[in-house]
């Protein structure tokens, strides 16, 4: 695959309550502002006032430019934007050079803002205002008045996103804020971070995005319910050798499970309160296990059991490829075995994916009659318990990007770790549009081009008119042709099947790194 997406994620959190606008404190290191004139400001704005005592500096507007009057012109269908309400993208050059009072842009936690029209309606007058155009103006802003809401009162004049350094380090320190007003005050703990993060603020929630570099890679993430008012996000960055642990405390309860959205462009986290980071060193081999219980166990097929699980207070976002392990105590003894979760859209029928949401995870479990964990496993009745560990493995999707197409050979179950791929890849190579996939699903989207699907069954029934047997060299090279450097191949399934299946290809001249073996 040619595409190569930021390597970001996302989340969002939201939270049950209307509260009062909420101040986060977060400084930035000095080499991660925006150059501009901002760099050379004193620490905190001297017209800063009130519940600290300090005087006011509110200036008297003129009439026909109060607050209502504002919101009538934003409502009057005028382009306070001035680049007719196409969201840009704004580098910081550009932004520099909007810094005159007839052409006047903003830059406030990464939105830009035409404050052309706003001037004569700025409570704190021209002058003040005049402070913050043409560059970020966040800590200049946060200085005064980190309580005004800005979001809403400049909702309409958003002219884009404010272009950032991927590469930027960023800097949160210990900061406890003066309390203004009634407001909540928050504080920020932190230490230096190998992950980018930004936030957004708006009455009633924080809006918090997380951003790594592109080389970076983001093993597994969890968002984790403390108590009623408390959660903490934890990002395994695997390139860093760390795990960041985002502890947020809310002003009042959060919502579980929470309604969150991963998508690869970022990651959102709306809520309200504090934030304190912390960094583990990441260990890789360490199993850590957390109680799940059945909410289906239905039958996919002969012996294959769909069972979907949830956490109480748990969401774990499985990157694809990554598997887990299922622990159980089978008469005394620890038994594990390894799973790859699978996207919820296996369910046949699609009846199944009202209960399979977000924070649910799906596995596939095929039982061994003289197995020692399946048939337990599949005989898991709703209700009952299971033991799920952290994403494990090494499996890095986009490293398979650079190649164009991706062949695939799996043996019966060896098929799970391949659709969180196909999921993957398609998303990426299609925008998405509905949930697709899975058998039926999966010969649905093979229509569009990109994904072809061949069964071959070895035993199978008379009325079967597709493809029968087992492997050879032959069905290889006529399934997935000449061997190609901008193709690469998966196999999954049993040790017989990996191994044979491994020769041919060494035979078709298939390289090493070529081929990816997932354990079956
Ligand atoms: C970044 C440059 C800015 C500076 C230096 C600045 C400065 C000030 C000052 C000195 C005051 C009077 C403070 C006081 O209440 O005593 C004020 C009030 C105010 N400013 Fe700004 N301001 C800036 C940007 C903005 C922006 C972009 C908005 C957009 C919504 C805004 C909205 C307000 C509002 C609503 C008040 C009244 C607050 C209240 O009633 O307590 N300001 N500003």
């Amino acid at each position: 695959m040619d595409m190569k997406p930021p390597s970001t994620i996302g989340l969002l959190v939201k939270n049950s309550a209307l509260l009062p606008a909420g101040i986060v404190q977060i400084n930035k290191s000095p080499n991660s502002l925006q150059p501009g004139k901002n760099d050379n400001l004193p620490k905190s704005s001297s017209s800063s006032g009130s519940a600290t005592g300090n005087p006011r500096n509110k200036t008297a507007l003129a009439p026909g430019h109060s607050l209502m009057d504002w919101i009538r012109l934003g409502n009057s269908g005028i382009d306070l934007t001035g680049v007719g309400g196409r969201l840009q993208t704004v580098t910081p050059t550009e932004l520099a050079k909007h810094n005159k009072i007839d052409d006047a842009w903003i830059a406030i936690r990464g939105t830009v803002y035409n404050i052309t029209r706003y001037m004569n309606f700025h409570p704190g007058g021209v002058p003040e205002l005049m402070k913050g155009v043409g560059i970020d103006a966040t800590k200049l802003f946060d200085d005064v008045h980190a309580w005004v809401n800005y979001q809403s009162i400049l909702q309409k004049c958003v002219v884009g996103r404010l272009e950032r350094t991927i590469t930027a380090d960023m800097y949160f320190t210990s900061d406890i804020v003066q309390p203004q007003k009634n407001h909540k005050v928050t504080a920020v703990v932190s230490k230096s971070s190998p992950i980018q993060m930004d936030w957004r603020q708006t009455t009633n929630n924080i809006t918090f995005f997380y951003r790594v570099n592109r080389d970076e890679f983001i093993g597994e993430y969890q968002l984790q319910k403390l108590n009623s008012s408390a959660f903490c996000i934890k990002l395994n960055l695997e390139k860093a050798d760390k795990v960041v642990l985002n502890d947020f405390k809310l002003s009042d309860e959060v919502e579980w499970p929470p309604n969150w959205k991963n998508t690869n462009e970022m990651t959102e986290v709306e809520t309200y309160g504090t934030l304190s980071e912390s960094q583990e060193n990441l260990d890789l081999q360490k199993h850590t296990y957390n109680n799940y219980s059945i909410l289906v166990n239905s039958t996919l097929c002969e012996d294959v059991h769909l069972l979907i699980l949830q956490a109480e207070n748990l969401i774990q976002v499985f990157p694809p490829g990554r598997h887990l392990a299922i622990k159980m105590d089978i008469m005394g003894t620890e038994v594990l075995r390894m799973y790859t979760p699978v996207p919820n859209f296996i369910d046949p029928q699609n009846k199944l994916s009202t209960v399979a949401k977000d924070d649910c995870l799906c596995l596939i479990i095929k039982n061994y009659k003289e197995g020692t964990l399946t048939p337990k496993l599949t005989k898991l009745e709703v209700g009952e318990n299971l033991e799920l560990s952290n994403a494990l493995g090494n499996f890095q999707a986009p490293i398979f990007d650079k190649y164009s197409s991706m062949h695939m050979l799996a043996a019966g179950t060896g098929l799970t770790p391949m659709l969180s791929i196909i999921k993957r890849s398609l998303t990426l190579r299609n925008p998405p549009k509905s949930s697709i996939f899975c058998n039926e699903q999966l010969q649905g989207i093979a229509s569009q081009r990109s994904l072809s699907v061949t069964h071959i069954l070895s035993q199978a029934e008379s009325s079967w008119s597709g493809l029968k047997g087992v492997i050879t060299e032959q069905l290889l090279k006529d399934q997935i042709g000449d061997q190609s450097s901008k193709a690469c191949i998966f196999i999954c399934g049993p040790s017989g099947f990996m191994k044979i299946t491994k020769d041919y290809l060494t035979n078709l001249k298939w390289q090493s790194d070529q081929i990816f073996e997932f354990e079956g």
